[in-house]
């Protein structure tokens, strides 16, 4: 934290979307930014080198559900792990790949075998995600669909992405370990800040290590997930806590 302190126009900050910068809720498309991140992002967005959201989400969405993003100096939306980049305004993205309506196509026949109640897709165009925290058994439905889902990725040529209840069929070749190291030597950053709570963040939280770049890992803690708070360097309570430290260093930049 001290490099960021004292450089910041040197310094990333990497921030993960749901978990992070946004409560978990029950619905997927009900989810929305914390009120005060849009307004403390773009205070640190004046200050540092880049604010980059790091995402499991469509850029596209990641915008929709944080009105207000769109106005964060220089903020970069590394969306669905790292394959889509939304930057001031424009959506770059490769071809989306043919195996996910492929596989979408087969799995509601496969949850309808299953039997499973409540257990819903979220349709990502580029991903596909099958989410079970509205299911009566959240933990058991999760547990029934790893081995069905793994074989419909293999088939069809797609990777499982394990998150906070949900499994996601996407394409392989990208995580956001990946998609933070390009960033952050693209941008030839000095330090690093990265921020999130799920499994699909520790990728991130190894590239700020093997970036030998000062970096702080920020553990966005909740009771669901625990992997990341032991490898973390600050943990702190949810989206608020994530906001609230924003707010310190936001303060600090402005005081200096
Ligand atoms: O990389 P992230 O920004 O953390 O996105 C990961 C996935 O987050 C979303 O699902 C999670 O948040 C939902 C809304 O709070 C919640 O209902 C769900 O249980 C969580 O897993 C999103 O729906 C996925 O597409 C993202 O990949």
């Amino acid at each position: 934290m001290e490099a960021i302190l004292k450089d910041p126009a040197g310094a990333v900050i990497g921030l993960d979307f749901d978990g992070t910068l946004s409560p978990i809720v029950p619905d997927p498309a009900a989810a929305v930014i914390h009120p005060k991140a849009p307004a403390v992002l773009a205070e640190l967005g004046r200050h540092v080198l880049a604010v980059a959201i790091v995402t499991g989400r469509p850029p596209a969405t990641a915008l929709e559900l944080g009105p207000g993003l769109a106005d964060v100096p220089g903020l970069v939306i590394l969306g669905h792990y790292g394959f889509e980049r939304w930057e001031n305004g424009q959506i770059s993205a490769p071809p989306p790949p043919p195996g996910v309506p492929r596989a979408e196509a087969e799995l509601q026949l496969l949850l309808d075998e299953l039997g499973l109640r409540g257990v819903t897709i979220e349709d990502k165009a580029r991903a596909v995600a099958v989410h079970t925290r509205r299911s009566p058994d959240p933990e058991g439905a999760l547990d029934r669909l790893r081995e069905p889902l793994a074989r419909l990725a293999d088939k069809h040529g797609l990777v499982v992405e394990p998150g906070r209840m949900v499994l996601e069929l996407r394409p392989p070749g990208m995580d956001k370990g990946q998609a933070l190291s390009l960033f952050l030597a693209e941008r030839a950053a000095r330090s690093v800040l990265f921020a999130g709570d799920d499994l699909g963040d520790l990728a991130a939280f190894e590239a700020v290590r093997a970036s030998e770049l000062p970096g702080v890992t920020v553990c966005s803690g909740s009771a669901e997930v625990a992997q990341l708070a032991e490898r973390a360097d600050i943990v702190v309570d949810g989206p608020d806590g994530v906001v609230a430290l924003l707010e310190e260093l936001a303060s600090a930049f402005s005081r200096s």
